[in-house]
């Protein structure tokens, strides 16, 4: 099957935008910038930007186990709808990719039913339960992606020392949640002005910078390659930089939540504000740009993690901790920090589609000949709303509500298969 994309705009090596066609031959870039082969469905790009689909290395898709607040199905719409088309499906779900027969399990419905491409996690414990280690090797054979407890912290350094060292064996990456639970104190926004003000226990970012310290020491001894989730405050981003700067293999993500968001945005007691790590200071948020700038932070990951409106509708206390975030990260991205040129384009996709493969050493993320045609055409002149009622994700719960942005994706292909196509 050929397939011809004409009239897009794509990034050079010099960061212009220049104008080319695509040749897609079974799911792989044959040709860019060719003329049209006769034999070719074609597809009219009408001057958009072409852009490599985004690769997502922190998601929640909650199947199996957690179908009513997403499903394989729904959350890998949302994703491809956001132009995302290759996403890492953490493991807190039930079972657990915890042993080859779960992570089989789970391999099974991922191709049932998933739109993009999808790689699971291996849990890092079994039952993600900090307790006994799983079975590295045999994850790996099994196709896990990575290893993570995103969702709680690894709270024994041993664990995680050992962990890191049979991964270190196997060249793959330990992907960890930050975050001590002897310093969350029930909290359930950033411990600083704002959950003073609402009268709300805090988490202090002492509860996510101490583990980040103590795991970067552990990584360095173990020779591993450590990947730090959703980093959230200055004294993580102070830890990761001095280890980058000691020659440590880590490497860290910052969500698009922590770049826009801080504590004192937060309107009310509405859970919608609700995620882990909180939103922080503003002096955090700034941070969290200088370290993305200077290469601190390497790449930007969504942790889309959907509940119900029945979990979000009532307040902090009683609500699971998490926000979506497929179908609004680029256009937020792209409208907040391109638009008023804190940063260029090409950064913003090196960020989300570049960055990301290379830190798992994935072949995607890029548009070369060869390669996957993962690709995603966005109309950076559309301006839309945020209207959590049109979201493919069975999630509503965002912040985001109502914000205008530009900068949506129109179209989304993963192996030259359409996998998001704007209404008409
Ligand atoms: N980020 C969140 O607030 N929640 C995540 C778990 C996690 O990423 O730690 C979830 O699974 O709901
Ligand atoms: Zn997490
Ligand atoms: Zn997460």
């Amino acid at each position: 099957m050929m397939k011809f994309i004409k009239n897009v705009k794509m990034l050079n090596e010099q960061s212009e935008l220049i104008e080319t066609t695509v040749t897609i031959v079974d799911g792989r870039i044959e040709a860019l910038g060719a003329k049209q082969p006769d034999a070719a469905e074609i597809i009219d790009g009408k001057g958009h930007l072409l852009s490599p689909g985004f690769v997502d290395l922190h998601v929640h898709l909650r199947e199996p186990g957690f179908e009513h607040k997403e499903t394989i199905e729904t959350g890998t719409a949302s994703a491809a709808k956001g132009g995302f088309t290759t996403i890492c499906a953490m493991p807190n779900t039930k079972p657990v990719p915890d042993s080859i027969v779960n992570l089989k399990y789970i391999n099974s419905l991922i191709e049932k039913s998933a739109k993009v491409r999808v790689l699971p996690y291996g849990s890092l414990t079994v039952a993600q339960s900090g307790d006994e280690r799983t079975n590295l090797a045999a994850l790996k054979e099994h196709g896990a992606v990575a290893f993570s407890d995103d969702g709680v912290g690894i709270q024994l350094a041993s664990t995680m020392y050992e962990q890191m060292q049979d991964a270190a064996k196997l060249d793959m990456v330990v992907v960890a949640h930050c975050e001590d639970n002897s310093l969350i104190y029930n909290g359930v926004m950033h411990e600083g002005k704002r959950n003073k003000e609402l009268g709300l226990p805090g988490i202090p970012s002492i509860c996510e910078s101490v583990q980040i310290a103590r795991d970067v020491l552990l990584a360095e001894s173990a020779g591993a390659r450590y990947h730090v989730c959703h980093v959230s405050s200055k004294e993580s981003v102070r830890a990761v930089r001095d280890a980058k700067a000691a020659g440590i293999r880590v490497t860290a993500e910052v969500c698009p939540h922590h770049l826009l968001l801080e504590e004192m945005d937060i309107p009310s007691d509405d859970a919608n504000w609700k995620m882990n790590p909180p939103l922080r200071a503003a002096d955090d948020k700034d941070s969290l740009h200088a370290a993305l700038l200077d290469g601190t932070i390497d790449c930007i990951a969504t942790d889309h993690a959907p509940h119900t409106e029945e979990e979000k509708c009532c307040g902090m206390v009683g609500a699971p901790f998490g926000i979506v975030g497929f179908e609004t990260a680029f256009p937020l991205l792209y409208t907040h920090f391109v638009e008023t040129g804190k940063w260029t384009l090409k950064q913003l996709i090196d960020w989300m589609a570049i960055k990301p493969a290379q830190i798992f050493n994935l072949p995607y993320g890029k548009i070369e000949v060869g390669a996957a045609a993962d690709l995603v055409l966005i109309d950076l002149s559309k301006e839309q709303t945020v209207n959590p009622e049109s979201f493919e994700s069975k999630g509503r719960n965002t912040p985001f509500t109502g914000w205008k942005a530009k900068g949506w994706p129109v179209l989304t292909m993963v192996e030259g298969r359409i996998v998001y196509e704007e209404a008409k």
